[in-house]
């Protein structure tokens, strides 16, 4: 049962395959690295936070000097294939997201975005077969799916599923208490978590009795995803990969959701949200935006790119690289 329950929270038991790396591939178009360079890092912090938040940042010493950001995921040259068919999916992905950014990534369907998060958490359907993942300064690709989530990775699936006979208020204290021990924190019981949960159910507007339902079972499309955000704030991770967390929601529940999104972010978490459209961004606002584009990430920009997208479409794109 435990295991069912890991699935969600991206800590599934199953073993992630993995070929030996290959050699890496070259490739650079315009990396964040390069963006980042030309961006100050207070004024990075100051981009990748929401306005809303009341945090002091700690990237400010005792002496009033800026302390460099560290790296909390480095992709380098990913690439990825089916694993039943060897198909290459991933040709060689670049991303760093620096504690406390926020990073969107859009592109036309198909191009590679849910292969590429799924690949993060170690998915079983895709074999990684080059370059390399660096989360929390530890090698990812050499962790099963359940120690990522116990390292703080934590993914909001575009569908979630149902677990039939398994209770939301159960998966969820499961869930947590699993990672608590693995971190070796204190476990709580059902009534301490209960206050726990409380104010976490409060802040996206969800009904206690979501509880007693059975994972995602009946939930409609929306309700879903406020599930899903509901797992992220229960299990507070340092990397949330959300995988179109818009879609599904009305207007007031996008906003429920973002808002709950944006005060789990801190100086020190960070969020790679997958998203096809720009009223996400509004809400959530993001440090850098990838156009991820036949599995590789061939652009990277301020919001601006969102809005050229809304405009005028990905041609309209392609025509300022
Ligand atoms: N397990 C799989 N087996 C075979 N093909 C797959 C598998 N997973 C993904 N693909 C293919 O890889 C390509 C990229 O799929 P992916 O779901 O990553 O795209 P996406 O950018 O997330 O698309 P969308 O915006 O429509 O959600 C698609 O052509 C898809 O059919």
């Amino acid at each position: 049962m435990a295991h069912t329950l890991h699935v969600l929270t991206s800590a599934s038991p199953v073993p992630c395959s993995r070929s030996p790396p290959l050699k890496h591939r070259p490739f650079t178009v315009f990396s964040s690295t390069h963006l980042r360079r030309s961006i100050p890092p207070l004024t990075r912090r100051s981009l990748s936070l929401n306005a809303s938040l009341a945090v002091e940042s700690p990237s400010i010493s005792g002496s009033g000097e800026a302390e460099p950001l560290k790296p909390l995921l480095e992709v380098k040259d990913l690439t990825a294939v089916v694993a039943e068919s060897k198909e290459e999916l991933l040709h060689g992905v670049n991303l760093t997201i620096y504690e406390g950014e926020v990073h969107a990534v859009m592109g036309k369907n198909g191009s590679g975005k849910s292969t590429f998060s799924k690949v993060l958490v170690g998915h079983p359907d895709y074999e990684v077969t080059g370059g390399s993942v660096i989360f929390k300064g530890q090698n990812l690709l050499d962790m099963e799916p359940d120690e990522r989530s116990h390292t703080g990775l934590f993914m909001s699936f575009q569908s979630p599923v149902a677990i039939p006979g398994v209770s939301n208020s159960d998966f969820l204290l499961m869930a947590y208490n699993a990672r608590q021990a693995k971190l070796g924190l204190p476990e709580l019981d059902p009534i301490k978590f209960y206050s726990y949960i409380q104010p976490k159910l409060a802040a996206l507007n969800m009904d206690p009795l979501f509880l007693n339902r059975n994972v995602n079972e009946g939930f409609s499309g929306g309700e879903r995803k406020r599930n899903e955000i509901l797992q992220l704030s229960v299990l507070e991770a340092d990397l949330a990969v959300l995988d179109e967390i818009d879609s599904g929601l009305d207007v007031d529940a996008l906003q429920d959701v973002a808002k709950a999104v944006n005060s789990l972010l801190t100086p020190k978490r960070s969020i790679l949200m997958i998203t096809h459209y720009r009223r996400l961004l509004d809400y959530i606002t993001p440090t850098y935006i990838h156009i991820m584009e036949d599995g590789r990430i061939v652009k990277t920009g301020d919001v601006s790119i969102a809005q050229l997208l809304e405009e005028g479409g990905y041609k309209a794109l392609s025509s300022t690289s």
